[in-house]
């Protein structure tokens, strides 16, 4: 459902992403680690069709990203939600309904809202429905933000950074939300993260980039002591816990290149 074939992705002439190929299959969760400045967003921006100045193949569901905007929700790393203004929790899901049927409602359509509603329920915040945004926790906006892209029943989500900024409790509120999408809902779902130990669970592939692609496969091909190494430095190391991964990295690549 996505493929990716020698692709370069610029910033005018500087070469953010250099000759990148992967496939991922539908109902997949792929998480996208990488150091500072890997290229993780940008990649993830290019797939969402939000920016275009690539070569190379990439194709989702069969189209070029920009076609295919109307399956694809994509949440930001930080919201652009104006929070002076008073929007209430569910006026802010059915955005995610309105701007894809390109609507501009002062009220609400019935449906919209009915869908709004299920949307809520489904990340487990209904009852905070009329509560204004900007006075939920971090995790509740998380997963309202969730909520708002899943109410256009996107095919693939793409999810930047979900995690960052949130303390450990509401990260686990959060995980456990995309663990019901992947689990109940059969979306695609591309996550980008530094840390992807809260994530091992529910990534069916891991992609470690740093410009070029460095390693693609199961958690247990890629958090592997002779690749992370590669990227995050000798100090490094994967470790086995039960049936999970996890690795102890820092982001300390870019801030060594740049001491030398
Ligand atoms: N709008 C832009 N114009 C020019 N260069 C950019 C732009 N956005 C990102 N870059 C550059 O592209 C490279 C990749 O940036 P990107 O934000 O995709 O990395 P990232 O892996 O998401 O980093 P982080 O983990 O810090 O968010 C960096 O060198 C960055 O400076």
């Amino acid at each position: 459902m996505i493929i990716a074939e020698n692709l370069n992705i610029y910033y005018d002439s500087y070469k953010a992403i250099e000759d990148v190929t992967f496939e991922l299959n539908t109902g997949e969760t792929l998480l996208l680690l990488g150091p500072n400045g890997a290229g993780k967003t940008t990649l993830l921006r290019t797939i969402a069709g939000l920016h275009e100045e690539y070569k190379g193949k990439l194709l989702v569901f069969g189209k070029p990203p920009v076609k295919a905007r109307d399956v694809i929700s994509y949440v930001p790393q930080s919201h652009s939600l104006n929070e002076r203004v008073p929007l209430k929790a569910i006026e802010v899901v059915a955005m995610g309904a309105l701007y894809k049927k390109g609507l501009v409602h002062f009220s609400i359509p019935k449906e919209i809202l009915k869908e709004s509603e299920k949307a809520l329920e489904f990340v487990g915040l209904r009852r905070i429905r009329d509560k204004r945004f900007a006075e939920l926790s971090g995790g509740q906006k998380q997963r309202v933000l969730l909520a708002r892209a899943l109410v256009s029943k996107p095919k693939l989500l793409l999810l930047d950074e979900p995690l960052s900024a949130l303390d450990p409790s509401a990260r686990v509120e959060v995980v456990s939300v995309i663990a019901k999408i992947k689990h109940e809902t059969g979306i695609t779902v591309l996550i980008t993260t530094h840390d992807p130990n809260p994530l091992t669970e529910i990534g069916d592939k891991i992609m470690l980039i740093n410009r070029r692609l460095i390693a693609f496969g199961t958690p247990e091909d890629v958090l592997k002591d002779e690749i992370i190494t590669k990227v995050y430095g000798p100090l490094s190391k994967a470790v086995k816990v039960g049936e999970r991964m996890y690795c102890f990295i820092g982001d300390v690549h870019l801030h060594r290149r740049e001491e030398k």
